[in-house]
């Protein structure tokens, strides 16, 4: 009994402060949106209509001419006129060919797959994309996805910290809206708050930096947030943690009096190309500023002392200084070392239970999201310790196939990359040879590194744009490595929809599972043409266990020359027959349309029972619709096949009022 009433009187006590909690809210969340909308208000003038004869063209459009753009308000029945100067648009602003946006990545990025939610429908203006098979890859549109409401997330962090409960408690605490729903982390595994509420007691994976706290465990703080793994950009990612070993720290390859070869003028008064070398330092650098530059030094010691200046706020010339003592104390430590190196660390990628997370999926058919396998959960690659069915489509082929792959070698049996049987990459590498030499290109086993690049250039070609070199290269010389992400098949799938309809495809299959896409992420690689008679040719390598590819020259070629290489059999066959040399794309789409239109109509507009027909594409005299002869508003219009109502047809009707009253002003005239 006693129990009973201890537990009701708790419960009673949390009902309370939930319903104050979220009453406090509701107050605030008025008294916010009130004084947000107030701010957005304005005050209304309306737009005077211009008297015919005073419409004036502005001097530096004379001969370009004005055009009367009609605004009707429906609810109003108003009309405004608005007089617009037309421009005659410079050659130099054309709008550039319909390019999607590419991020530019040095590396590959494990993406896997494409998420199930849709973000957003992709051609959505475009009547000739075929949406419906594109939709029916993904299950739900990403506004569709559940996400913890906000609100309740602060209803649950505000409880805790006024009923000192912990995270837990709280989790088992069955309130209506505060119970936790499935697919909906829980408060007490959530680790990304920046503040942790009084009472928190769960234990914290992520620890959030602290402005006061020392720089190297600022830093130490905001790493922890990102895989060790490079190409993964799982931010907490589980499957790769204890994978790879920390990035080794980098060790400066520019003497500090080489420094001022790549600096051209003088950040300030203060800057280290002005010489200084008479003056000491006198101004006070305390502990922490001693601390932040010499992990500036370590992470990227390359860097110039001008932008270090910035970050350190010290004296450009100071910085430099500072410089030099780094590099005599690197220098020192070098020295004292034992002259018998320790043995490097064995490179256990031939171990399984090292390299991958060995935690079994503990399920018997194929790896799906019903599954709860790790590497599902964190979009990684199912690897050997899995123990996914084979039918599984993460499954990654490198992890068995690596022992036995044969790719350029290194023969140093200094290099584990070697023992590994693997290509050897020295940032990621542990106990590569290269890594004492500081210079990455010593290592024979090194495959694709960027600093073996050849300078390239993209151009327009014959099919559409093309990589051209910009040095001469020689057989064998590496042209760059082809990076993009890395997808599985399910994604290659529901891409290709979109590959189809573009016309045009970035997509270097790997395997019968994988692929290295570069339509949203690359390099210029990404624009290499296919050609028979090649004169490049691309090597897919195992590095440390990720594929890469790298463009290679097969024969020697001059500064100028364009780089092409021969995409297989399979590449033209999946998307069609062989392409014959294109149109430009908007050509070819513009006079479809015409010649249909035309062919409907011989008076190139049509009339439907709903309102127009307009093409925003080729708006000319032509296009002005019966309808808007008569009288009466146009409550819905048709463009392109798309039926519109509200805004969209105020706009059409304003557009085609417009070339109306041209036309009847022409009339007049005439
Ligand atoms: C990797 S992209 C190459 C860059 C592309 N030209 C561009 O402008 O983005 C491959 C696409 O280029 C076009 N392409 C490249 N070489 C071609 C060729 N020999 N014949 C026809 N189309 C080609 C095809 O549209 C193909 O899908």
């Amino acid at each position: 009994m006693m129990d009973t009433g201890r537990v009701d009187t708790r419960e009673y006590e949390l009902r309370a402060t939930v319903r104050d909690i979220y009453e406090e809210l509701l107050e605030w969340d008025r008294q916010y949106s009130t004084k947000t909308l107030q701010g957005l208000q304005c005050q209304y003038e309306p737009v005077p209509t211009l008297p015919k004869g005073k419409r004036k063209v502005s001097d530096t459009q004379k001969g370009s001419g004005s055009e009367v753009f009609s605004m009707e308000t429906f609810d109003k029945q108003a009309n405004t006129q608005l007089v617009a100067d037309k421009m005659k648009m410079d050659v130099k602003f054309a709008p550039v060919p319909r390019y999607e946006s590419c991020t530019p990545v040095s590396r590959n990025i494990v993406v896997g797959d494409d998420s199930d939610h849709m973000p957003f429908s992709p051609y959505s203006d475009d009547p000739k994309f075929a949406f419906e098979p594109y939709h029916e890859e993904h299950k739900y549109f990403e506004w569709q996805k559940r996400h913890l409401d906000p609100d309740l997330e602060m209803l649950a962090i505000e409880t805790i910290s006024r009923l000192h409960l912990s995270p837990e408690e709280l989790d088992d605490i069955e309130i209506d809206g505060l119970k936790p729903q499935p697919g909906i982390t829980r408060v007490s595994q959530r680790r990304d708050y920046p503040e942790m509420p009084q009472g928190w007691s769960g234990a914290l994976p992520y620890n959030p930096p602290h402005v006061e706290a020392a720089p190297s465990e600022i830093l130490r703080n905001i790493t922890r947030y990102f895989c060790n793994n490079p190409n993964c950009l799982t931010g907490y990612c589980d499957s790769h943690s204890d994978e790879l070993p920390d990035i080794p720290l980098s060790l400066p390859t520019v003497a500090s009096d080489a420094l001022n070869n790549a600096a051209t003028d003088p950040c300030g008064e203060d800057c280290f190309l002005l010489d200084f070398s008479t003056r000491p330092i006198n101004d006070p650098w305390d502990a922490t500023d001693i601390e932040l530059l010499q992990l500036l030094f370590e992470t990227s010691p390359d860097a110039m002392p001008c932008d270090l200046s910035v970050i350190c706020r010290k004296p450009c010339y100071q910085v430099l200084k500072r410089r030099k003592d780094y590099l005599i104390s690197l220098d020192s430590a070098r020295s004292d070392r034992p002259t018998k190196r320790p043995l490097p660390p064995r490179f256990n990628d031939h171990d399984p239970t090292r390299y991958t997370p060995n935690i079994p999926c503990g399920h018997d058919g194929p790896c799906n999201a019903m599954s709860d396998c790790p590497c599902w959960n964190n979009d990684a690659h199912c690897t050997l310790s899995c123990r996914c069915d084979k039918k599984c489509l993460r499954q990654r082929k490198g992890c068995t196939c690596s022992a036995t792959r044969k790719g350029r070698k290194c023969s140093s049996t200094r290099c584990s990359c070697f023992e590994a049987h693997l290509e050897c990459d020295p940032r990621i590498c542990i106990g590569c040879c290269a890594r004492d030499s500081h210079d990455p290109t010593s290592c024979r086993n090194v495959y694709i590194q960027q600093g073996l690049w050849k300078a390239t250039e993209v151009s327009p070609t014959d099919w559409g744009l093309g990589l051209f070199l910009l040095e001469d290269a020689d057989e064998g010389d590496m042209i760059m490595e082809y990076t993009g992400e890395l997808i599985f098949e399910p994604t290659t799938r529901s891409r290709d929809h979109v590959v189809s309809h573009r016309g045009r495809g970035y997509l270097f299959q790997l395997n019968s599972t994988m692929s290295i896409d570069s339509s949203y992420v690359g390099n210029a690689s990404r624009y290499i043409n296919h050609n028979k008679n090649a004169n490049c040719r691309a090597n897919i390598r195992l590095v440390n266990g990720e594929h890469r590819i790298g463009v290679f020259a097969t024969k020697p070629l001059k500064k100028g020359t364009e780089v092409l290489f021969d995409y297989g059999p399979s590449f033209f066959q999946t998307k069609g027959a062989e392409p014959q040399k294109p149109q430009k794309p908007e050509d070819q789409e513009i006079q479809e349309i015409k010649k249909k239109r035309l062919k409907r109509n011989p008076r190139g507009y049509e009339v439907d029972a709903h309102g127009v027909t307009l093409s925003h594409r080729s708006l000319d005299e032509k296009d002005v619709p019966m309808q808007m002869e008569k009288e009466g508003p146009v409550t819905e219009a048709v463009v392109d096949g798309w039926r519109t109502e509200g805004e969209g047809v105020l706009l059409v009707s304003s557009i085609a009022s417009s070339v109306v009253s041209q036309s009847h002003a022409r009339q007049s005239e005439g």
